[in-house]
C-alpha cells in the first residue's frame, strides 16, 4: 500500500490532553499521531478515547495526516481502542509492539478497511520486519527506538550504533514493500543541535521523516527532511543535462564532475516532486 505525501514531521500528541490536541491544529507538521498508548496514564486510558473522538469530530487538522496509536491488543484497552479508532475518521491506525504479521491480522479483523501502521520496537519485530511489511493492510512503519533500546539493553549513543541493525532491517523491509517509514523520537526535546544531528542521520539513511514529542522539534525536523535549494538546483541541472545528451543519442551526462544516468534522473525527479508536494502542503 504506497503512500505519496510528505511525512517529515510526525508529532505524537497525548490524546488525554485537550490543550495539546488544540495546539496541533496550528502546527506545521505533516502528520499527527494521536496517542492512546504510552503518553496516556492508566487512569486516563478510557477518558482519552472520548476526548480524542471529540477533537476529531471538531476537526481543524487540515491536510495533516491523522494517525491514531491504540494500545496493544493484549492489554485491557486495545480491543476497545481499535473499535473506537475505526469510527473516528483517522487516516490510519498505528499498532504498538508489532512482532509478527499475526498482530496486524488481529487488528484488521476489528478495523476492517482502515489502513494500518506498525510500531517497530521489539527484537522479534526486527527479525520479522519483512513479513510484517508484506502485510496487505500495512501503509507505514514507525521506529520505536525507546522500547527497542530498552528491550536490547543498549546504552544511548549519539551515533545510535546499537540500534543500527534494527533501523537497517526495518528500512530494507519498508523499501522492499513500498511502505512509508519514519524514524524514532529524540527524547531531549530542548536540544535542537542533537535533534538536527539525529534528523540528518535518519534522512541520510532513507527515512521519510521523524516522530516528535514536542512542538519545539518541528522546525528543525522540517528543515532537515526538506530538499535544500542547492539540492533542488542540482536536480534541475541533472534533468536538463540528461535531456540534452539523450536528445543527441547518448545515455550519460556529466554535472559538477559527476556522471548522470537514467537512475540519477529518477532520483532528481523524485526530489523535485517532493519539494513541490511540500510547497503544496504548506499552502493548504
Ligand atoms: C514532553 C512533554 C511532557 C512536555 O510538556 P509541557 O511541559 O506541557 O511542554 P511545554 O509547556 O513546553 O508546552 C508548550 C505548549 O506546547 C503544547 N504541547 C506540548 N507537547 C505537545 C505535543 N506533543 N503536541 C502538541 N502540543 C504540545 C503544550 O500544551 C503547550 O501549549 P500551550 O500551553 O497552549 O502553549 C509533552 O511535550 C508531551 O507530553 N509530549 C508527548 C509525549 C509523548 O507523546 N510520548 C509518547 C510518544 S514517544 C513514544 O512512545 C515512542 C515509541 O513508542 C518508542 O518506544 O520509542
Ligand atoms: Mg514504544
Amino acid at each position: 500500500m504506497a503512500l505519496d505525501r510528505p511525512l517529515r514531521s510526525v508529532l505524537y500528541i497525548p490524546a488525554s490532553k485537550p490543550r495539546a490536541l488544540d495546539k496541533a491544529r496550528g502546527l506545521p507538521v505533516d502528520a499527527i499521531i494521536f496517542d492512546l498508548e504510552d503518553a496516556v496514564t492508566t487512569e486516563e486510558k478510557v477518558s482519552a478515547r472520548g476526548i480524542l473522538a471529540e477533537a476529531l469530530t471538531q476537526g481543524g487538522y487540515g491536510a495533516r495526516m491523522k494517525i491514531i496509536r491504540i494500545n496493544a491488543l493484549d492489554t485491557d484497552w486495545g480491543a476497545d481502542d481499535a473499535r473506537a479508532a475505526a469510527t473516528m475518521g483517522a487516516d490510519a491506525i498505528l499498532l504498538p509492539k508489532v512482532s509478527s504479521p499475526a498482530d496486524l491480522d488481529a487488528l484488521a479483523a476489528i478495523t476492517g478497511d482502515v489502513p494500518l501502521w506498525a510500531m517497530m520496537e521489539t527484537p522479534a519485530g526486527m527479525l520479522n520486519a519483512a513479513a510484517i511489511a508484506a502485510h496487505p493492510k500495512l501503509q507505514g512503519l514507525v521506529m520505536g527506538t525507546n522500547d527497542l533500546a530498552k528491550e536490547l539493553n543498549t546504552r544511548a549513543r549519539a551515533d545510535r550504533l546499537p540500534l543500527q541493525a534494527g533501523l537497517g532491517l526495518c528500512l530494507l523491509a519498508a523499501k522492499a514493500f513500498g511502505l512509508a517509514i519514519v524514524d524514532g523520537v529524540y527524547n531531549a526535546f530542548k536540544d535542537d543541535e542533537g535533534l538536527a544531528v539525529e534528523c540528518e542521520q535518519g534522512r541520510d539513511m532513507g527515512f521519510d521523516g521523524k516522530t516528535l514529542i514536542h512542538p519545539a522539534q518541528v522546525a528543525v525536523t522540517n528543515t532537515a527532511y526538506s530538499p535544500s535549494e542547492a539540492e533542488i538546483d542540482t536536480a534541475r541541472r541533472q534533468i536538463e543535462a540528461f535531456d540534452a545528451v539523450e536528445a543527441s543519442g547518448q545515455g550519460v551526462a556529466v554535472v559538477d564532475g559527476k556522471i548522470v544516468e537514467n537512475l540519477h534522473v529518477e532520483t532528481a525527479r523524485k526530489l523535485i516532486a517532493q519539494a513541490e508536494a511540500i510547497a503544496t502542503t504548506a499552502e493548504e
